[in-house]
């Protein structure tokens, strides 16, 4: 069988296509109200999480209605952490939160190694396999895991934070330490996205969701060496990386082994195109707070984003994940703006 919809495999492979595919950070969830129905029904966002036969109903729930070109596993990157041996609790209205944290170099040797790891998740892989049965062959399914560092930080300051400051100690008081639970987190997320693979997902992102609270020298050293451990590996299916906030990374990331960068909408579209040269195609970056805007002014804007990408070698998406308080209608407008108006720029 062959996907109807490969628009978005064949952009990031860097091939001429007849439009600008269109997917959303964060489409699973959040936003739709069919999202929050399915929500309702379960014991909160872990027994969602877990549960293969809802995960795929609401992974497939943006490809109905809002007519994306991908859908997205509905998932959590702090699966991984989870099945390492952290459990994580969602705090309603909150955020997630680690109970135990790491904090010693025992704290890491009591971790399950990577294959163990994996093996923790076979309702992702489950709920990979019905997905992608329902789908029938519609549109692609992206995979996802977090980067390394993203990973390590929720797992040492134990929950979301503006700073991340004991994170960021360990990288400048222990670097041996750190660099001892990146190495474990990546063998490991290099094992869960192999599996994702073998269930049938057909690109995968990395999101380096913390990227942008390290200094440059400090980002490669404890971060990007880690992303490109995994993209070397990853040779089966496209890979894009987006890593929120690392404007200053971005030539770096230009060598990375991947297919696609992502850009958030700090990041001006024609001078990263410079930095990172013709090679890559580019994921983003329309801020998501245009979607709060009137429909004349996301047409206009959505346009404008367009205009600079250029027509081939862009993925359109925001530069971020939507934020749960939108009107999926404007959502729909972003989407359909981009498919009347992108096949013009051919
Ligand atoms: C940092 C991060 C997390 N999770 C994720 C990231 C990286 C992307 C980013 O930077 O936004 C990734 C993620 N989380 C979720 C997905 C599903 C697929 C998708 O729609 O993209 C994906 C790709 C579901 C989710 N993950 C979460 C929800 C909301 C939970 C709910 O329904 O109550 C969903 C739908 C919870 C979550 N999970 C996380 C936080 C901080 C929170 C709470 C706040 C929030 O909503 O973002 C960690």
């Amino acid at each position: 069988m062959q996907l109807k919809n490969d628009l978005i495999l064949r952009t990031a492979k860097g091939e001429k296509t007849e439009r600008t595919p269109v997917w959303l950070m964060r489409q699973a969830g959040r936003i739709l109200p069919e999202y929050r129905k399915v929500r309702e029904s379960v014991n909160g966002f872990k027994e969602l999480v877990t549960n293969p036969t809802l995960a795929a109903e609401v992974t497939i729930q943006p490809v109905d209605i809002l007519g994306v070109d991908a859908a997205i596993i509905f998932s959590d990157i702090l699966v991984i952490p989870e099945a390492m041996g952290l459990p994580y609790e969602m705090i309603e209205a909150k955020g997630p939160l680690f109970p135990k944290t790491i904090q010693s170099e025992s704290d890491i040797r009591q971790l399950r190694g990577k294959d163990a790891a994996a093996d923790e998740l076979q309702y992702v892989y489950e709920a990979i396999k019905i997905t992608k049965k329902e789908l029938d062959w519609r549109v692609p399914l992206i995979g996802f895991a977090g980067a390394p560092f993203t990973i390590m930080a929720y797992m040492v300051d134990g929950g979301g934070s503006k700073t991340f400051s004991k994170t960021k100690k360990m990288l400048y008081a222990e670097p041996a330490l750190a660099h001892a639970l990146l190495s474990k987190i990546t063998a490991a997320t290099i094992v869960y996205l192999k599996r994702q693979i073998a269930a049938g997902v057909d690109m995968l992102q990395i999101f380096d969701s913390w990227a942008g609270i390290l200094a440059p020298d400090v980002y490669n050293e404890f971060s990007l060496k880690y992303i490109s451990e995994i993209c070397n590996a990853i040779n089966e299916v496209p890979v894009t990386v987006f890593a929120k906030g690392a404007f200053f990374a971005r030539k770096e990331m230009a060598s990375l082994k991947c297919n696609t960068i992502g850009l958030d909408w700090n990041m001006d579209i024609k001078e990263s195109r410079t930095i990172i040269g013709d090679a890559k195609t580019l994921q983003g970056n329309l801020d998501p707070c245009v979607l709060y805007a009137s429909f004349d002014d996301i047409k206009k804007e959505t346009q404008k984003m367009l205009n600079a990408f250029g027509p081939y070698k862009h993925i359109a998406n925001l530069g971020h994940g939507v934020y749960p308080d939108t009107d999926p209608e404007k959502v729909k407008y972003f989407i359909e703006t981009i498919k009347e108006y992108s096949p013009k720029m051919r």
